[in-house]
């Protein structure tokens, strides 16, 4: 399990979520989560495919509107902001796409200096290349500056990504499926990263996945998503030493598939 974290700050809340739906036609994916993330804490929400973890994040990071309940992030109504505040509020929540989404076009520099260039034009070329620098060493890839995407694994793909992500500084991160497609011993590199990104750069992170190992790793609380609500949430250990049948049948379906 993860070590304790220290620097959690249990009295400020950066994410407040109450009685979230959400439905596509017929399709109810969300249906009456509540979940709060507090300053400095990695939530792992667990749930399998199609369950609605990219949905739910989505939400909170403003790309879908729920149709009913609260989302409140770092103290704003969600739903409430008009577009400009809502720019405002995605600079502070960084969205970490499945595959990186990286642009095939530009070098690994040209794609960390996009975000920049985009939303802090007044920028001095030295500063924005000293914070390249900077998150370039974070995610260890440095030497790949000049390369182009198409010549990365898919684990330095990610590690872009997350690198890309946290050039602009976000309070919070938001991991969607940090760990898919990736070899095992890839994943563990991931892990790590995520919990670095947490320690160095004090970020609070709301990580989704269906990789127990991940969810261990990574999860200071793990919430497990099934029918539309959070079945359970505690720790890794409090979570999977329950006796609930939706539970171990989640944990036998991660280990013996
Ligand atoms: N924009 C959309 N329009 C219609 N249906 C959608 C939309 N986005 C998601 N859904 C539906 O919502 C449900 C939950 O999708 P979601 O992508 O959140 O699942 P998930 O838990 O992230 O799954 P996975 O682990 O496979 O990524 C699915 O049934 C999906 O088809």
């Amino acid at each position: 399990m993860k070590p304790f974290t220290p620097d959690i700050d249990w009295n400020e809340k950066v994410i407040s979520i109450r009685g979230l739906y959400k439905s596509f036609g017929e399709n109810r994916v969300l249906q009456g989560v509540d979940l709060d993330l507090y300053k400095g804490e990695n939530i792992v929400v667990l749930g399998r495919s199609g369950t609605g973890k990219s949905v739910l994040i989505k939400i909170i990071a403003g790309l879908l509107k729920q149709d009913a309940g609260t989302v409140n992030v770092l103290g704003q109504e969600v739903s409430q902001l008009k577009s400009a505040e809502l720019r405002e509020l995605r600079l502070k929540v960084g969205f970490c796409f499945q595959h990186g989404a990286l642009y095939d076009s530009m070098t690994v520099g040209e794609n960390l200096a996009f975000p920049l260039t985009r939303n802090e034009p007044g920028m001095k070329r030295e500063q924005r290349e000293k914070r390249i620098e900077i998150v370039l060493d974070a995610v260890g890839l440095s030497q790949t500056i000049d390369q182009m995407p198409a010549e990365l694994s898919g684990g330095q793909r990610k590690r872009i990504g997350i690198a890309r992500t946290l050039i602009l500084r976000p309070e919070i991160m938001l991991y969607d499926e940090p760990t898919a497609g990736l070899d095992p011993i890839t994943c563990i590199e991931i892990n790590n990263l995520i919990n670095e990104v947490q320690k160095r750069f004090k970020t609070s992170s709301i990580i989704i996945t269906h990789d127990l190992t991940c969810a261990k790793a990574t999860g200071d609380k793990i919430a497990v998503l099934k029918d539309g609500q959070f079945i359970k949430k505690g720790n890794f250990d409090e979570v999977f030493e329950s006796d609930d049948e939706l539970i171990r049948e989640f944990y036998d379906y991660n280990f013996i598939q």
